[in-house]
This record gives structure tokens, C-alpha cells and sequence, in this order.
């Protein structure tokens, strides 16, 4: 059976998006407590597949996860936006002291957290590594901010509903392997990575421009930084023209000392 390794544990939001993209069927969950992990089981062949956070609505992008892509060679197959929903989860709604749950879903809820000023906020690798550990021990005054699913699988109360600061709390998440799968259909999104050595600032606008000339739109666009004073640019983009994105490709190549497609797919929103 095929293998999918998630960041957390069942019930965390990887695992939500996994099963919004392929089903709960037909796959063996292999989880993860890092993103280093996370790329490494499927660098080794441990698993065939794996769903990796990039980027969030209200933290924006996760720069360590592009790099990590990088640097294991892995490939995008597929791009999810997953509308998240944080929910607070416990036993019973009595008074809780602690509240416990990942970093960014704790950052992605200040607003409610704020209300509460006499809680402390304990940080746990995955919202649902949180939820288990409250279920296992039976810690009756303390509570989790977690998916739906999470209550579920770990058997604890929704307390309160839809937490988020914001309503628009959209989370991208790669479903990354090892070999870049050519889709034959429909796809109209990339990734690329590229660097350029010298005269790195007007190199990059003849870039842009040769990418605006096909017609091609670009909906992001990161700069990291490579070795001094050399940056590595990241860009995504939307196509409808294969022609013009192929000549746009072989420009780039040129003015390129490092240049890598991260992946050609599919964008699919679960609102
Ligand atoms: O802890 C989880 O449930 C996760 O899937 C992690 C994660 C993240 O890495 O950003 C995923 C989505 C939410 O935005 C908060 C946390």
C-alpha cells in the first residue's frame, strides 16, 4: 500500500488536507514530528508521498521548508489551499489553565487567546500531538486548539468554534516526492527556483519582464539568501500557454547560474 508521510500526527492539519485530497482510503500514514523528518523518510523511500506547510495567511511563507525542498532534491505533485478552521477542544468546558497546541495555529488564535489572561500557552510540535496528550493523560483543565477531526480521533469536546483571528486563514501545503511526475492534463501552476550571479537587481527585472511578455502571471515571488551577496529567487506562477512558458523557461535558463522547476501541477481550494 502506498505511504504518506504528514508533519503530525492523525487528526493535524496535514492530516486534514491529505484526506481532502485523496480520500481516508488507500494509503498508510507514515507521521512525522519535523519537516526535517518529513523529508527525510521520503528522501529514503519510506514513504512515496508526503504533504508538507509552505505558507499561511496570516504567518506567511515557511522559508525553511523551500530550502528543504532544495536541498532533497523533492519535487511538487500538487498544491493544496486548506481553508483552517481552529477549533478549542477539551474534556469539558470547566475552567482550563493552559492551553496547549502547535506555534502558528497559538499565533493564528491571539485574538481569543487574549481574552484569557491568566492562560499560559504551552507549544507542542502538531495541534493534534496537543489533543492526544490531554485525551491520554486525562487533563481535565487543560485544552487544545485543534481541528475538528483532532476532537474526533482523540475523543474530546469542541468548546468553542472557528477561533482564527481572521477568517480568511488559508494554509498552502505541497504534496511533495522524490521524481518530478509530468501531469499530462490541466495543470497551470510551477515553481521555480533560479539564482543569478552578477548584476543580480537588473538581471532579475529581465526575468520578470521576458515572464510578463508570455503572458504568464506570477502570484509569488521570495528572495533568499544564497552565500554573500548572491540571492536565490523563488517564483510561482500560472500559465495557460505551454509554448510561451517553455520559451519563458530556457530565458530564464540563460541568465541562470542555478536554475530548478520545483514542480509543474495542480492547484486544488478546499474552502
Ligand atoms: O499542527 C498541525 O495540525 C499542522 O498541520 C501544522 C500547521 C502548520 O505547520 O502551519 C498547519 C496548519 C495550521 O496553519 C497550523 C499548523
Amino acid at each position: 500500500m502506498k505511504k504518506i508521510a504528514i508533519q503530525g500526527i492523525k487528526g493535524c492539519y496535514h492530516h486534514v488536507s491529505l484526506i481532502k485530497y485523496l480520500g481516508e482510503n488507500g494509503y498508510e500514514i507514515v507521521e512525522c514530528n519535523t519537516f526535517n523528518k518529513l523529508t527525510q523518510i521520503i528522501t529514503y523511500g519510506e514513504a512515496n508521498l508526503g504533504v508538507m506547510a509552505i505558507e499561511n495567511s496570516i504567518i506567511g511563507s515557511i522559508f525553511y521548508n523551500y530550502i528543504l525542498l532544495s536541498n532533497h532534491h523533492l519535487k511538487i505533485l500538487g498544491s493544496i489551499v486548506l481553508n483552517i478552521e481552529h477549533n478549542l477542544i477539551a474534556f469539558t468546558d470547566k475552567k482550563f489553565n493552559k492551553i496547549l497546541s502547535h506555534p502558528i495555529a497559538l499565533q493564528q488564535c491571539d485574538n481569543f487567546i487574549s481574552e484569557y489572561t491568566q492562560i499560559r500557552k504551552i507549544e507542542y510540535s502538531d495541534t493534534a500531538l496537543a489533543s492526544l496528550y490531554i485525551s491520554k493523560n486525562m487533563l481535565k483543565k487543560k485544552a487544545s486548539i485543534a481541528s475538528l477531526r483532532a476532537s474526533k480521533e482523540y475523543g474530546l469536546s469542541i468548546i468553542y468554534k472557528n477561533i482564527q483571528s481572521i477568517s480568511n486563514n488559508f494554509t498552502r501545503l505541497f504534496i511533495i516526492e522524490t521524481t518530478q511526475r509530468k501531469i499530462k492534463v490541466n495543470w497551470d501552476k510551477s515553481s521555480i527556483l533560479f539564482s543569478l550571479n552578477t548584476n543580480c537587481h537588473s538581471k532579475l527585472l529581465t526575468v520578470l519582464n521576458n515572464i510578463a511578455d508570455k503572458k504568464i502571471f506570477i502570484t509569488k515571488i521570495l528572495s533568499f539568501l544564497d552565500k554573500p551577496g548572491e540571492y536565490l529567487f523563488y517564483i510561482d506562477i500560472i500559465l495557460d500557454d505551454y509554448m510561451g512558458y517553455e520559451q519563458m523557461k530556457s530565458n530564464i535558463k540563460k541568465k541562470s547560474h542555478f536554475f530548478s522547476i520545483l514542480g509543474e501541477y495542480m492547484n486544488y481550494i478546499f474552502l
